[in-house]
């Protein structure tokens, strides 16, 4: 049982948004779909929704084809769900006929008895018993996502497709609903397509996760490889940051522009073809011996336990740190830094 997306290539006219994707998702698996805005997540949702069809490639749902070029099941057949960033309630409707709508839509009518006790679990899943006769417009933010996503599972759909469900969300609400969603995948275990421009989001939730850039896949992979091992300089520079230091690689040791050397792990080839080390922000530290890349500070950001500092080398090249806050450095102070030991 999987979701295949076969060589999607999608164009807009001359335009080309989506270009040959090809990926296979495992039945239950969470799948964060990750990259800048214009890269092409929305439009490859919307394909697999049914609301766009590939100008190539195929889209198949547990061996059975739903979209080609020229072959579309219609939305409504594909046996899915969908939550997006806008949560689409009608203002008339109470969270309670929000939740009946879908059941009232399929093919198969149920007793009211039985459709009141889906509702009522559905309602319990999502803490959402409370408001069942509420308008949206009597429900806050949280609440009212949680009754878009209620919704998008009432008819237990094997896929759910979340468009930047969260970004409408203040920061304390999104850790909250982001926990939520967690728990309903593992209530439902659906599979589900998560689409994100935020990092931390996808690494937090996801089974794996796919970068995206330009319309093609970066890399395919577990949070754990995509922060840990990126394979490409666009995913070491967009998940986490990494500061690439310039030099040439020789075996398991770095040698810096500068000749300062360090023992370090070596990345994918890309990185050692193009002399270049990738290291994340607590990957770095100062060197009070004056040893490493000379740096200037530029600036700073306070997160409680420690400043983030951004500072700029000779090259005016730009690198990420951390440094704990009782050391404290000015914006251009002159700083050395080097590779923490581990
Ligand atoms: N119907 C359309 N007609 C023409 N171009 C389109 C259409 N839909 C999307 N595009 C273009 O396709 C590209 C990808 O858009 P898409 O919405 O898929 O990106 P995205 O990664 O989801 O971006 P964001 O994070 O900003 O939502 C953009 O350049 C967009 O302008």
């Amino acid at each position: 049982m999987s979701l295949r997306i076969e060589h999607i290539t999608k164009k807009f006219d001359a335009a080309t948004v989506l270009s040959d994707i090809d990926l296979e998702i495992r039945d239950g698996e969470f799948i964060s779909i990750l990259g800048p805005s214009g890269c092409g997540k929305t439009t490859l949702l919307r394909i697999i929704a049914g609301f766009l069809t590939p100008t190539s490639g195929e889209i198949k749902f547990n061996d059975r084809l739903y979209a080609s070029n020229n072959y579309s099941v219609p939305v409504e057949k594909r046996n899915l769900g969908m939550v997006f960033q806008s949560f689409a309630l009608w203002p008339h409707m109470t969270v309670k006929e929000h939740l009946a709508f879908p059941l009232q839509s399929q093919k198969v009518q149920q007793s009211k008895d039985v459709e009141n006790r889906i509702i009522d679990k559905i309602l319990a899943v999502t803490g959402l018993e409370k408001l069942a006769n509420s308008l949206p417009g009597e429900l806050s933010g949280g609440q009212q996502q949680r009754v878009a996503l209620a919704r998008a599972m009432i008819n237990k759909p094997k896929l759910l497709l979340m468009d930047e469900p969260l970004s409408a969300l203040d920061a304390d609400l999104k850790l909250s609903m982001r926990q939520e969603i967690q728990n309903i995948h593992k209530i439902t275990g659906a599979t589900i397509l998560y689409v994100t421009h935020d990092q931390s989001e996808a690494l937090a939730m996801s089974n794996r996760i796919v970068v995206m850039k330009d319309g093609t896949v970066e890399q395919f992979g577990t949070p754990e490889e995509i922060y840990g091992k990126p394979q490409t300089l666009f995913v070491a520079a967009f998940v986490g940051r990494h500061n690439m230091i310039s030099g040439k690689w020789d075996g398991k040791q770095f040698i810096c522009k500068n000749g300062t050397a360090f023992p370090a792990v070596p990345p994918a080839e890309c990185f050692i073809e193009k002399g270049i080390c990738p290291l994340r922000p607590e990957e770095l530290e100062v060197n009070r011996d004056n040893i490493g890349i000379c740096v200037e500070i530029v600036s700073k950001q306070y997160n409680g336990r420690e400043f983030l500092y951004t500072a700029v080398d000779a090259d005016k090249k730009t690198y990420h740190f951390y440094a704990i806050v009782t050391m404290l450095f000015s914006a251009g102070q002159k700083i050395h830094l080097t590779k923490k030991s581990v």
